[in-house]
């Protein structure tokens, strides 16, 4: 790798960094981390990278999903628990529709760090600094807690410990069961008001468990009905704190960067010159990339050679977000030209962040057609020029929030202050995500 150092992206222009008032402090915090037990294992990454791998080749479909921005606020078990539910929930529903193995991902145990499209935020005639995620700054709408804290730094590794903690015990403790996942999915259908639509599906996962169990294939005996593995993921936006995480793995003398299994990069700030590319291009985990319709096809493939220099499958995952408007023009062209140019990537669809708007009322949300739109979108574009269709990443949470509009409980605009929860963007709850695992399925089906 040349010329690389965990701290060479130091020398290259940096966005979306917060600006510190105690630099003292900051380097003190960044000298503990440094010191601190890395977040994971850099085998689990490699085990990551393995599975894209498969995915990338036709093999298998990522799932990733969690907050917008995890906060320090929400920080509790039940959040926790319900957040993973709705992963394997729809895992479940997608493993058994698209016959291919689903690789978990979560956006948890370390979602701190927002990009903003603007440094200030006016309320009532006041202008205060942005809220850039708890590791930065508080929510508050106070000057003091608008200030960066390089403090929250630490604070957000001890927190991501904990919840990486909750997540491995759930994982490997019996709550990832697929007789007690695939209940908790007949018991959402039941109780919603499109049960018909979706019956049938969870009827045929139940009686597939059913008919292992009959032939001896149960949760006693196997691991695979019983756990499951999930993995973390965040936007690596604060490079101190990645780079102070990241660690020289003893069994392969290679970087990763502990801080979470895989790592992306923030559609503002993948400038191929700049920090971010530079420290990615030397960490080898699983990394990922938010690719907006302004992307162009040749800057594309430089980025993609910049991140992946030896084309390695499941190295690499593409997350467009392009919004179900600008999908059909921007997205074709961007597969013929990674396909035309031979490179292994893995495309995922995040069909949240090309879809926000103001609603009537003022909050920040997505309309759940808009977004159901941009995905099938994303699978029609994908059968048309021959690629795979790799993976979907979405901002959601197990909780009962009102952010989206739409879904089979036909959230309106007026309904959105109900459960207004997010620090950030607007979020599917656990029912319009269930439901749009069910929408999915059908079009795996059919695929
Ligand atoms: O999560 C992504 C970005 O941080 C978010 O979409 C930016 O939102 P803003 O436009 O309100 O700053
Ligand atoms: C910041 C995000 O998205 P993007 O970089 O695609 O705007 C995000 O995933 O929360
Ligand atoms: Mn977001």
């Amino acid at each position: 790798m040349s010329n690389w150092q965990v701290d060479s992206w130091r020398q290259k222009p940096i966005l979306q960094q917060p600006e510190y008032a105690d630099n003292a402090r900051l380097k003190e915090v960044e000298d503990t981390l440094s010191s601190y037990p890395p977040l994971v294992f850099a085998a689990e990454a490699r085990e990551l990278r393995r599975q894209l791998g498969e995915v990338s080749l036709g093999k298998g479909f990522l799932l990733q999903g969690g907050d917008c921005a995890e906060s320090f606020d929400e920080f509790n078990a039940p959040k926790i628990r319900d957040t993973f539910k709705v992963i394997l929930q729809m895992a479940i529903v997608l493993t058994f529709a698209g016959r291919c193995p689903v690789t978990k991902v979560a956006r948890m145990a370390g979602q701190y760090a927002k990009p903003r499209s603007s440094n200030f935020e006016t309320i009532n005639g006041v202008t205060l600094p942005s809220y850039r995620g708890d590791i930065i700054n508080s929510f508050e709408f106070t000057e003091a807690a608008r200030q960066p804290d390089p403090d929250r730094l630490l604070e957000a590794y001890h927190r991501s410990a904990s919840t990486l903690n909750l997540l491995r015990a759930f994982a490997q403790g019996g709550l990832a069961d697929l007789h007690e996942v695939n209940r908790w999915n007949m018991a959402f259908v039941e109780n919603n008001p499109l049960k018909e639509r979706y019956h049938d599906m969870a009827k045929r996962i139940q009686d597939s468990l059913e008919f292992m169990d009959v032939i001896g294939i149960n949760s006693q005996s196997s691991t695979t009905l019983h756990e499951t593995s999930l993995f973390t993921s965040h936007e690596a936006l604060l490079l101190n704190y990645e780079q102070a995480l990241t660690r020289v793995d003893t069994l392969t003398g290679k970087p990763y960067d502990c801080s979470a299994h895989m790592v992306w990069i923030g559609e503002r700030t993948r400038q191929l010159d700049h920090a971010h590319v530079e420290f990615f291009r030397g960490i080898h985990n699983p990394i990922g990339v938010k690719v907006g319709p302004s992307m162009e096809e040749d800057e594309l493939i430089r980025l993609i050679d910049a991140l992946n220099p030896h084309n390695d499958p499941g190295r690499l995952t593409l997350i467009t977000r392009m919004g179900a408007d600008n999908l059909a023009d921007n997205l074709p062209r961007l597969l013929r030209k990674v396909k035309a140019e031979g490179r292994n990537v893995v495309w995922s669809s995040d069909p949240m962040h090309g879809n926000t708007f103001s609603a009537s009322s003022g909050y920040k949300t997505r309309n759940f057609d808009a977004i159901l739109r941009e995905i099938k979108q994303f699978f029609q574009a994908h059968e048309a020029e021959g690629t795979h269709a790799g993976g979907i990443h979405l901002e959601m949470t197990g909780q009962h929030v009102t952010e989206c509009t739409g879904g089979a409980y036909q959230i309106s605009d007026d309904d959105l202050a109900q459960a207004y929860k997010t620090q950030c963007d607007p979020r599917l709850n656990a029912d319009q995500v269930l439901e749009m695992a069910f929408l999915v399925a059908d079009h795996l089906r059919s695929a």
